[in-house]
């Protein structure tokens, strides 16, 4: 990750138009300094706006230690009785995004979206993302990123869904396992071994997997109940999976709920599971299903198209729902369109528009055998019977990943293209998208 834009962006002043928009209503955006008690104000009215409690100063301390890295930014009321407490508060910072083909971008992700109910409706946080867009695209950040309290906010930003997430309830014992038997073995570890692997894992699979984002240290932290605001810590259990050469390839974070009633009945949710390599995940989720006294196993933040599925006997062990996840908003077109990669080679004109006017144009896409691409502008470029697909920023969003196809969008009539079996197939990807963490 490129450290002058992270500083840039952290650092930036806020949005000019935003701020005017504003203050034309006696409120004052404003850049919310790293000191504290600046910061003590910004969280509080966090909290408040995701239904937390009040944060104790141990929270306050471990929260301000952890967050030095992010942008955050607040909107005051200054004829407020608490008015060191913002109205409106937005965080954001440049994490590395995959996308497909073993490609990463940088992207603004962006959390703590709340605006108090006191001053609900009045265009505060229009004006926070509208403001945050434009400062990230004038940075040439190519897209943003989020994932939702409620998925009706943010279309009207550009904002499609692009990685949808699977929640899955499986029964162990009607499972059965037909995956493969692999050779290493699976350890307890302690949480904070764990902690000190997790980073170095996710780095190794945050490409394979187009829609994952680089992971927050301070999230290790909370996955692995290290953080010194840790909420029951110990009912974290962590293990790793090493192969028959010694060499740690995955470790899962699971906790566990005792029937008291009938202890063969419990319960183990998986908090977290990464593997670097298809053994270890064949290993680890084997451990899992087969964990004694535990009847049922939770997991979510899986993608639509888990190899687990194909490892259990009995799929109708599995109860499985999808609910959107991560959304994607392109800011830059050639800058996204160009570095993922394709199945093949193929040609597109994408005559794409925009609400907030920031990434609008006609593009001519060609890509390679390779999976490579190019692209330019395609007005005044002669594009013949090349094929087109008309679409809003929202829609290209959806697609810029694999996990919807232009035939699927189009059935849909949310776009429009001549020819929806090419587009399909060069918008297309092997494995879909996924984001296994919320932010
Ligand atoms: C990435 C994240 O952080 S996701 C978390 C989002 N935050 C929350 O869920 C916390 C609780 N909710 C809130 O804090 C606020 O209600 C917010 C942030 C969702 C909205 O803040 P407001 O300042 O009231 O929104 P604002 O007045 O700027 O409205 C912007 C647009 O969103 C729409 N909108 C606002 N709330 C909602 C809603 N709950 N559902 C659907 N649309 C909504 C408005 O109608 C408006 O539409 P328009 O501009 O296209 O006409």
């Amino acid at each position: 990750m490129d450290d002058d834009l992270v500083a840039r962006q952290r650092d930036g002043a806020v949005d000019a138009g935003s701020a005017a928009r504003l203050d034309a209503r006696g409120l004052q955006l404003r850049l919310v300094p790293h000191q504290r008690p600046a910061f003590d104000g910004w969280l509080q009215a966090t909290a408040r706006g995701f239904l937390d409690s009040e944060r104790t100063e141990e929270q306050l301390a471990a929260s301000f230690d952890r967050s030095a890295s992010h942008r955050r930014i607040g909107v005051y009321d200054p004829t407020a009785p608490q008015d060191d407490v913002p109205v409106g508060t937005f965080e954001t910072w440049v994490a590395e995004l995959a996308l497909p083909g073993d490609v990463v971008v940088p992207a603004l992700a962006v959390s703590s979206v709340t605006v108090s109910p006191t001053h609900a409706g009045r265009g505060i946080a229009r004006a926070m993302m509208e403001g945050e867009l434009r400062h990230a695209s004038r940075l040439g950040i190519p897209l943003a990123a989020l994932t939702v309290s409620e998925s009706t906010l943010y279309g009207r930003y550009g904002f499609g869904q692009a990685a949808a997430a699977t929640t899955w309830t499986i029964e162990t014992r009607r499972a059965g396992w037909i995956g493969p038997e692999v050779s290493g073995r699976v350890d307890y570890i302690t949480r904070e071994l764990a902690r000190t692997l997790a980073p170095g894992l996710h780095a190794r699979i945050l490409r394979s997997r187009p829609g994952e984002l680089a992971m927050p240290g301070s999230q290790w932290g909370q996955f692995t109940g290290t953080e010194p605001d840790a909420e029951k810590p110990g009912s974290v259990r962590a293990v790793q999976y090493a192969n028959a050469a010694g060499e740690v390839r995955g470790l899962a974070l699971y906790t566990v709920t005792e029937n008291h009633d009938d202890y063969t009945k419990s319960t183990a949710r998986v908090r977290y599971l990464l593997a670097a390599d298809d053994e270890a995940y064949a290993g680890l989720w084997r451990f899992l299903l087969s964990l004694p006294l535990i009847s049922t196993l939770t997991a979510s933040e899986l993608s639509t198209d888990e190899p687990l599925l194909w490892m259990i006997a009995d799929q109708r062990a599995v109860r499985m729902s999808v609910t959107d996840h991560h959304y994607v908003r392109i800011l830059d077109v050639p800058a996204v369109l160009g570095a993922r990669r394709y199945p093949g080679a193929g040609q597109l004109v994408l005559e794409v528009t925009d609400p907030l006017g920031l990434s609008e144009g006609r593009w001519l896409l060609e890509s390679s055998d390779d999976g490579t691409a190019g692209i330019v502008e395609a007005d005044g470029v002669d594009t013949g019977e090349v094929p087109t697909m008309t679409l809003g920023t929202t829609e290209l969003s959806a697609l810029c990943l694999g996990g919807v196809s232009p035939a699927t969008l189009a059935a849909a009539g949310r776009i429009r293209t001549t020819d929806a079996a090419a587009s399909s197939r060069l918008f297309g990807w092997h494995v879909s998208p996924r984001l296994s963490f919320w932010y």
